[in-house]
């Protein structure tokens, strides 16, 4: 199959790290590591969900793309997506949807964009709840301008994106069975 990275955007506690992980142990699916300034969230490993940086050493990479999201810096690196395309031709990639976007417009349809979202805005601040976030880092991610941006898909991604509802997990699992089974066929 041709090279593609699966980009999976969408509100924070949409479930896009749960999709990336799934889709690895399920589907042998290398994630791409990104690199942040912000702190390691309980059971977060470094580098394995991130490259967790000081500002510092996130300053001395090169990278792709990078943004700032609730106060915190990320990036993504070309080493990074190289890296993960030696190990297989389908590759995933945990992004806003601003480095989507970005992504888009470097990667053309190498990037396969995927939005994960809810039927339902308020599951999003259960799920951060239940995941074990703070009081205080919720409050502040969900007060974030990133946030709200990223509630509605954006309008230059419309028609391109494909769009997950993960309400329910099991039925999220059979759609992306699906999806991916269909790639690694082609
Ligand atoms: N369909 C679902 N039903 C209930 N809980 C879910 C579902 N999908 C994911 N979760 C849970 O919701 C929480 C948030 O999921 P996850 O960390 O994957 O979201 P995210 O989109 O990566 O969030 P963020 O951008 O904040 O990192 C986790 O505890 C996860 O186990
Ligand atoms: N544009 C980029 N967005 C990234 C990158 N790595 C992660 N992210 C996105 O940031 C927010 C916050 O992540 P969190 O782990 O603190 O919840 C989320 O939307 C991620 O998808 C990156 O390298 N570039």
């Amino acid at each position: 199959m041709e090279k593609r990275v699966i980009v999976l955007m969408g509100p924070a506690g949409a479930g896009k790290s749960s999709v990336a992980s799934y889709i690895k142990e399920k589907w042998q699916v290398p994630q791409v590591i990104t690199h942040t300034t912000r702190a390691k969230r309980q059971g977060e490993e470094d580098g394995r969900d991130y490259y967790f940086e000081s500002d510092q050493s996130f300053a001395q990479n090169h990278y792709l793309e990078s943004v700032h999201y609730g106060g915190h810096q990320y990036g993504s690196s070309m080493e990074g997506l190289e890296r993960a395309f030696e190990k297989k031709a389908l590759v995933s990639i945990v992004l806003d949807t601003k480095g989507a976007s970005t992504y888009r417009k470097i990667l053309g349809d190498e990037a396969w964009l995927w939005y994960i979202t809810t039927s339902d805005p308020a599951k999003l601040k259960k799920r951060l709840v239940a995941r074990g976030d703070s009081k205080e880092a919720i409050e502040k991610r969900l007060t974030s301008a990133e946030f709200q941006r990223d509630l509605a898909l954006p309008a230059d991604l419309e028609g391109v994106a494909t769009v997950i509802k993960n309400d329910d997990w099991t039925e999220t699992k059979a759609r992306i069975d699906d999806l991916v089974a269909g790639a690694l066929k082609s």
